[in-house]
């Protein structure tokens, strides 16, 4: 079980998710949001953590040439789409990527992830009409695909509360959250971020050993 925080907007806010055991930081370049940082708060953050921690880039709908911008300050080694991007856009920055899908009632997950074959993973997130992510919103987890052969990262509305019930109903490969970590819009709780941590991982190995019969 893979965790990716998300919604970092310093270097104190990093580091104690990375000493919770964070596999990957999420950052928002996406202005409306109260999580959005700069390339330069960016940069600062990711001097200050290991070269270990999958630091994540999050862009909604973005021109281009504003990915590209924070890709010549920041090291990301993943970027995140988190609008209506299409494949060609995706991939047109040669970096490793995932895309997110909201989970409109109308939706099929496995057509629509069928035409992002380089997707490095699929994120899975609550619809909200006029909010491209960041609601806090949970959706039907039974809609998770099951055996889709794809990376599944789970998101929307995620809690130290519910992810243990979330990894059991949906087995994603990695969970992702923001707000539900906070201690307020874009500030981490660090007891939070440890709970969902423990909880998503304690969650997994408990399903581990249930298919292997310890
Ligand atoms: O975090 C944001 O502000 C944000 C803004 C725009 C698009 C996505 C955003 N965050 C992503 O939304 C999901 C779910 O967040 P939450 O846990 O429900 O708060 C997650 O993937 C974030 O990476």
């Amino acid at each position: 079980m893979r965790v990716k925080i998300c919604g970092i907007t310093s270097v104190d806010d990093a580091l104690l998710a990375v000493d919770a055991g964070a596999d990957a930081l999420g950052l928002v370049f996406y202005p409306p949001s109260p999580r959005n940082v700069t390339p330069e708060q960016a940069a600062e953050i990711a001097r200050a953590v290991s070269p270990f921690v999958v630091l994540t880039g999050l862009f909604v709908n973005a021109h281009p040439e504003q990915v590209e911008a924070v890709l010549q300050q920041v090291p990301l080694n993943l970027l995140q789409f988190h609008g209506d991007e299409n494949a060609p856009y995706c991939r047109q920055f040669r970096r490793p990527y995932i895309k997110a899908l909201r989970m409109r009632p109308e939706l099929d997950p496995v057509e629509v992830m069928a035409g992002f074959p380089d997707a490095r993973g699929i994120l899975l997130d609550a619809y909200r009409k006029g909010v491209p992510g960041g609601t806090g919103d949970t959706f039907d987890w039974q809609r998770v695909p099951r055996d889709s052969g794809r990376q599944i990262i789970l998101a929307g509305g995620l809690t130290p509360e519910n992810v243990a019930s979330a990894v059991a109903a949906a087995h994603p490969q990695a969970v992702d959250v923001s707000g539900g970590v906070e201690a307020s819009p874009g500030r981490k709780d660090a007891a939070k971020v440890t709970a969902f941590i423990r909880a998503a991982r304690a969650a997994c190995a408990g399903q581990t050993e249930l298919t292997q019969g310890v």
